[in-house]
């Protein structure tokens, strides 16, 4: 479940953005849609920990995750939700392999180059990044980069999924595929997915629970489940 009571103001000199969101939603998969710059961005950054709402709640798969009553703020790296930014995000300076092998770092140091760790070898494979494990972002494919972003994400195991218009740097037929296997990986995993999307053939593809906002409001109907989401 995903329970969402959200103030967060942003100022600058010349303008000013509230983003009010209140609602509750048992589907497994959310879709947030809505223009340019009205706030999608912001909700996924504010649940992952990454900024700070002003005011209310934050409740994901049974854990609160922020509750300004009650004085609650998880920091990011507790908060275990994998996010997959909407550029991937990949460390230019590491290849694919380091890329993945950063979400188990402890400590300050980066992954070596051949980083080893079961996790790291079971993404690489599940992925297929095994021949392309030691190139550097600027040398992989636009399919190669997101499953790249995807596997450093999944490899913490995280209590959720936030995806930031995943599929946008795709050409069709690879988007159509992606779709396909993250709709596999999400129900193996069995973990909420919240995604971002312009893209009205990732509505009827996932057949989701839709969160539409517009000027940092909810426009329409709160998130239902969708057909074979119910029962
Ligand atoms: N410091 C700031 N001061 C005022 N407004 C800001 C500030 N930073 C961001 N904003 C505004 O916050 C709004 C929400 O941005 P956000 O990135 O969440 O939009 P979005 O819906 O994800 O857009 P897109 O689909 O283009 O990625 C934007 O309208 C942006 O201009």
């Amino acid at each position: 479940m995903i329970e969402l009571q959200l103030d967060k103001t942003l100022t600058s000199p010349r303008r000013r953005f509230n983003l009010a969101l209140s609602f509750k939603t048992d589907a497994r998969r959310l879709l947030v849609y809505g223009p340019s710059g009205s706030g999608k961005t912001l909700l996924l950054q504010l649940m992952a920990g990454l900024q700070t709402p002003d005011a209310g709640l934050i409740n994901v798969a049974g854990r609160t995750l922020f509750d300004a009553s009650r004085g609650i703020n998880l920091p990011a790296r507790e908060r275990q939700m994998g996010f997959v930014f909407q550029d991937y995000a990949l460390f230019p300076h590491l290849n694919a392999r380091q890329n993945i092998a950063f979400g188990l770092r402890r400590g300050v140091l980066n992954p070596r180059r051949t980083a080893s760790a079961p996790q790291v070898e079971q993404w690489l494979e599940r992925f297929s990044l095994h021949d392309i494990q030691h190139l550097y972002p600027h040398q992989l494919s636009g399919g190669q980069r997101q499953r790249t972003a995807l596997a450093r994400a999944l490899i913490t195991q995280p209590r959720a999924l936030l995806l930031d218009e995943p599929f946008s740097a795709l050409d069709p037929a690879l988007r159509q595929h992606m779709r396909q296997q993250l709709a596999t990986l999400q129900s193996q995993l069995d973990i909420p997915m919240i995604i971002i999307s312009h893209d009205p053939q990732d509505l009827v593809f996932f057949d989701a629970a839709v969160l539409h906002i517009e000027a940092g409001r909810q426009a329409g109907a709160p998130p239902q489940p969708r057909s074979s989401e119910k029962g």
